[in-house]
């Protein structure tokens, strides 16, 4: 195999709670992922000489070890002492520092890309437990569909899939980090915690209203009063008929589910007028790609 070409989705949180905090600075969640329709592409291409070159859209995004897709290729070709190099590319459309995912995402296609060109013979948990070294997200991104996660990420449970439904992502474009918006949590007091249980239900039941009324993010009581941009884009997507709307993972982005294609364009239109976020998208939830990752 000369090169492999990946479809690297991005997630949403339907659910995020906050069980804890660990001595190393890392939580406890207890959260409901959702893979979406949306996705970098992500080219493997070997090459004779040793090394790994990194290209990009996104002038902003750094080639060298920073990158975390870099950082999945070092990983294997150090364990497994692989002489050639290979190239990257990353054709990003996955808002970056957004809550969805990307970063991590590109390293899951790395991993999985570079077991099967290279012939590593990794299984699925390997990889994941690869993953969890490079980032908390990267094995959920391994394993995609609707998943229960637990630890602080990496312990995945398959649930039954999300019902169809028209998705409509915003990111507000401000950047928030990650590691901000989780300390800050530990010197405020989580008063109400999201239904994640109730959320498990309505999707056991295939039901799209049960599984919007359970939506909760405990992280957003930190970021939003950072950051009230958010809610002004929870309130337009909900004016314009969203069955519910919350923000994904530490954010910034906000999605809304919708029934109707129209209603979610009316929400886009909205907020772009309004210049609540450019980077606004209507698309799907993602129900298949466990086994084939190119899907
Ligand atoms: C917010 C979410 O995206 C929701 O899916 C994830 O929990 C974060 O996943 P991620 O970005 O892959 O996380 P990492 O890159 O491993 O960690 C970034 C920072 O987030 C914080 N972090 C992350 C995961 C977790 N369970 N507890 C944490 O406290 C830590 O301060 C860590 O230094
Ligand atoms: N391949 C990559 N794609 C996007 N960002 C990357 C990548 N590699 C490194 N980064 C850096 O990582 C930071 C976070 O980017 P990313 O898009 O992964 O965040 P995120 O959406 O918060 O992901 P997560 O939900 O996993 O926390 C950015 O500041 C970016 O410069």
């Amino acid at each position: 195999m000369k090169q492999i070409e990946l479809k690297a989705l991005a997630k949403i949180n339907l659910g995020l709670d906050v069980l804890g905090g660990r001595e190393n600075g890392y939580h406890d969640v207890r959260m409901v992922m959702q893979s979406i329709y949306l996705y970098d592409d992500v080219k493997i291409e070997r090459m004779k000489r040793p090394g790994i070159e990194i290209r990009t859209n996104l002038y902003f995004l750094p080639l060298d070890e920073n990158n975390i897709a870099y950082k999945a290729a070092a990983m294997l070709r150090e364990e497994f002492q692989i002489k050639e190099g290979v190239i990257i590319t990353l054709n990003k459309h996955i808002p970056v520092a957004a809550g969805m995912a990307g970063g991590s995402s590109n390293a899951a296609a790395v991993l999985f890309g570079m077991n099967r060109m290279f012939g590593l013979g990794l299984s699925q948990q390997e990889l994941m437990d690869k993953g969890v070294k490079l980032g908390a997200d990267v094995p959920y991104c391994i394993m995609r569909g609707t998943v229960l996660a637990e630890g602080i990420g990496e312990k995945l449970t398959e649930l039954p899939a999300m019902p169809k439904c028209i998705v409509l992502v915003a990111k507000p474009p401000i950047s928030v980090s990650t590691k901000t918006i989780y300390s800050a949590l530990d010197s405020q007091e989580i008063t109400k915690h999201p239904d994640i249980d109730g959320l498990i239900a309505g999707l056991k039941k295939g039901s799209l209203p049960e599984i919007a009324a359970a939506m909760g993010n405990v992280l957003e009581d930190v970021t939003i009063p950072m950051h009230p941009v958010i809610q002004d884009i929870k309130n337009e997507m909900k004016a314009a008929g969203a069955l519910n709307a919350m923000m994904s993972g530490s954010g910034p982005t906000v999605f809304g589910l919708f029934n109707s294609k129209a209603q979610a364009r009316k929400a886009q239109d909205k907020i772009r007028e309004k210049a609540l976020a450019k980077q606004v998208y209507v698309t799907n939830i993602h129900s298949a790609g466990r086994t084939e990752y190119g899907t």
